[in-house]
């Protein structure tokens, strides 16, 4: 049986997809009941003596097998042939009918004609009142009858399930489809973890407050400062419509870095009119731990390099634009509070001390300055940064602090030894390198590779052996490695990782720019800074083209000032002191951008930026 069963298997078609190849089976299987039911009524024959019941002895003669003294079982096999039709559900009713009219005619001839003597016979010897004959053809046609409305209603209602069944399909589809946006929805509301944590709960009480205390956490505010001059409101700009469509295109762009490989671990957690306020350390599996420096230093850095990426960003809308936007960075790390809060629109958001020092950073901060704390630079000074120490700064509830600027990445040749041996000591295999953000050795490639290899949010981290070190001349000196690294890296190189389908719920809810990226359709702007990168340098060196405002008076109480012996000489022409002479550049100076633009239309604002 077992064998019969495995062999059956091998059969490659299937009996129930070939509706052709079940009607043969059918019809050969009902023929093959009904001959076998009636063999015995065709060959039975009548009893030639026929005496009544009185004198007579009705048994049966076993000498003759085809004596049929009871005509009655000519309608019970008769019966059965029907049987044999009525227990194929899925035979269509106009085949049954068919059937089952060939089966009764044949059969009422039958009766009334071929064995009529059989049933006289019995009449005779019962004396039965109504002749049984006739009761025999009423039994045959009533039982097609029922036959005939039992298939009907089975067929009826096999029809009605299969559109029940389409409909259901459609249905699911629809509410799939809905779940899913629901989903992309409450995703891009709030970071996947927390997301997750209420779709897991989401039959329980939800109106709980989901909140989480975090040890560290890095902060970063960063405000475009001359937003609120460029936005005015007039019939020309659509009543300030096309001011705000430039500062989508901005928050656009800010949060498609976000879609980058490299910032995975920071989380957006909103704007505030033109600022943009993000954090790292929040996710579960990139959580800055207590006392663990060397993840701190990751996140951190990885942080400082999405505020580059921004500023290239925004430099890249001003020159598309023929504006000068400036953006004022402010960077804190410490310990956070997060939260959900709210039942209608609910906002997923940060607070405590290190929130509000962080924003005060960004307040007091110059443009196209990114100002940190004490503690960052803490973390970050034996990085591939540089820093400027500004002194004391007034900070509202907090008294003077000791902030520093972020200036810019350390070039290969002045990273003194000590950060070089961290950074080498960070860098497990530099050989690696050449497939991460293209193939140049930037400072977040270096710290990034190191923290991919090693398990997240680990403490022992800093503790795990290492492998050798690679040779000195193949991390920032010599060969090839050496001429890519020669200017400053272009982070643009950075390859744009999304996952497939699934990630369509970290995908934007508007504008969708990291499946358009994912499905190759690169925005204009992209096309536009890949042809800038071609011919000009890259744009982190042109930021600094730009005059910087005049610090405020410092008060002192520096920890380390920039030393000259370690000060940074950047290869390209700039300011001797950056932080002299500022005038805000007039928007008429900006050099139009080299590669022709595509024609305004025609009523639109000339500041429209078009991606
Ligand atoms: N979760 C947050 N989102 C946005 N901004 C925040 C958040 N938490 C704090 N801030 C900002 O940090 C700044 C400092 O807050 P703090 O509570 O120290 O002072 P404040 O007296 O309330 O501020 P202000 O006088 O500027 O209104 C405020 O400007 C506040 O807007």
């Amino acid at each position: 049986m077992l064998l019969l069963a495995v062999r059956l298997r091998w059969i490659l078609w299937d009996v129930s997809q070939s509706f052709v190849l079940r009607l043969a089976i059918t019809m050969f299987t009902i023929v093959l009941v009904y001959t076998v039911a009636q063999v015995n009524v065709f060959t039975c024959l009548p009893d030639s003596t026929c005496l009544p019941l009185s004198t007579a002895n009705v048994t049966l003669d076993e000498s003759d097998h085809r004596a049929c003294p009871l005509p009655q079982y000519i309608v019970l096999s008769c019966a059965l042939g029907y049987l044999a039709v009525a227990i194929f559900l899925r035979l269509p009713i106009l085949l049954k009918a068919s059937l089952l009219v060939i089966m009764s005619t044949v059969y009422v001839l039958l009766i009334e004609l071929s064995h009529i003597e059989l049933f006289t016979c019995y009449d005779s010897r019962v004396r039965s009142v109504i002749p049984l004959h006739v009761l025999s053809v009423v039994e045959v046609l009533m039982f097609v009858l029922a036959v005939l409305l039992h298939g009907r209603q089975v067929e009826w209602t096999a029809r009605l399930d299969f559109l029940w069944q389409i409909q259901a399909n459609e249905e699911k589809r629809e509410m799939d489809a809905l779940q899913h946006s629901n989903k992309r929805i409450l995703f891009n509301l709030l970071p996947a973890h927390v997301a997750t944590h209420f779709l897991d709960n989401q039959f329980r009480n939800n109106m709980e407050l989901y909140h989480q205390s975090y040890s560290r956490v890095g902060v970063v505010f960063a405000s475009i400062t001359n937003y609120h001059e460029f936005y005015t409101e007039l019939d020309g700009n659509n009543q300030g419509v096309e001011c705000l469509r430039l500062l989508n295109e901005i928050i656009a762009d800010f949060d498609d870095l976000l879609s980058e490989e490299k910032f995975k671990a920071i989380d957006k957690i909103k704007t505030v009119g033109s600022t943009y306020m993000a954090a790292v350390g929040l996710m579960p599996d990139y959580r800055i731990l207590d006392d663990d420096e060397t993840t701190a230093g990751v996140h951190l850095s990885t942080l400082v390099e999405f505020v580059f990426s921004m500023r290239e960003r925004l430099l890249n809308i001003n020159e598309n634009s023929y504006n000068n936007f400036m953006l004022r960075v402010g960077i804190n790390v410490g310990p956070v509070v997060a939260g959900v809060i709210g039942a209608r629109k609910p906002q997923y958001d940060i607070w405590g001390n290190t929130v509000n020092v962080a924003s005060r950073m960004d307040s007091t901060g110059l443009p196209n300055h990114t100002q940190v704390t004490e503690e960052v630079y803490q973390v970050l000074k034996n990085y591939p940064y540089e820093f400027q120490c500004r002194g004391k700064v007034k900070v509202k509830g907090k008294g003077d602090m000791t902030t520093y600027f972020l200036i810019d990445r350390k070039q290969p040749g002045t990273l003194r030894v000590e950060e070089l041996n961290n950074i080498r000591s960070n860098a497990n295999n530099v050989n690696n390198l050449n497939s991460l953000y293209g193939g140049v050795a930037t400072p977040l490639a270096l710290l990034h590779q190191q923290h991919d290899q090693m398990p997240p949010s680990h403490p022992q981290i800093g503790g795990a052996p290492r492998p050798p070190r690679p040779p000195r001349d193949d991390l920032y000196g010599g060969g090839a490695a050496a001429s890519r690294t020669n200017r400053l890296p272009p982070l643009r190189e950075a390859v744009h990782h999304m996952s497939g389908n699934g990630a369509c719920e970290s995908e934007p809810l508007l504008g969708g720019q990291a499946c358009k990226r994912n499905g190759k359709k690169a925005s204009s702007v992209e096309r536009e800074q890949e042809l800038m990168q071609q011919q000009q340098p890259p744009p982190s060196q042109q930021f600094f083209h730009q005059q910087a405002p005049v610090v405020p008076p410092h008060k002192g109480g520096c920890i380390r000032q920039a030393s000259p012996e370690t000060k940074y000489h950047p290869p390209w022409p700039r300011t001797q002191n950056p932080y002299c002479g500022f005038s805000p550049q007039p928007v008429d100076s900006i050099k139009p951008y080299l590669k022709p633009l595509p024609k305004p239309p025609g009523k639109e604002s000339p500041n429209r930026h078009h991606r």
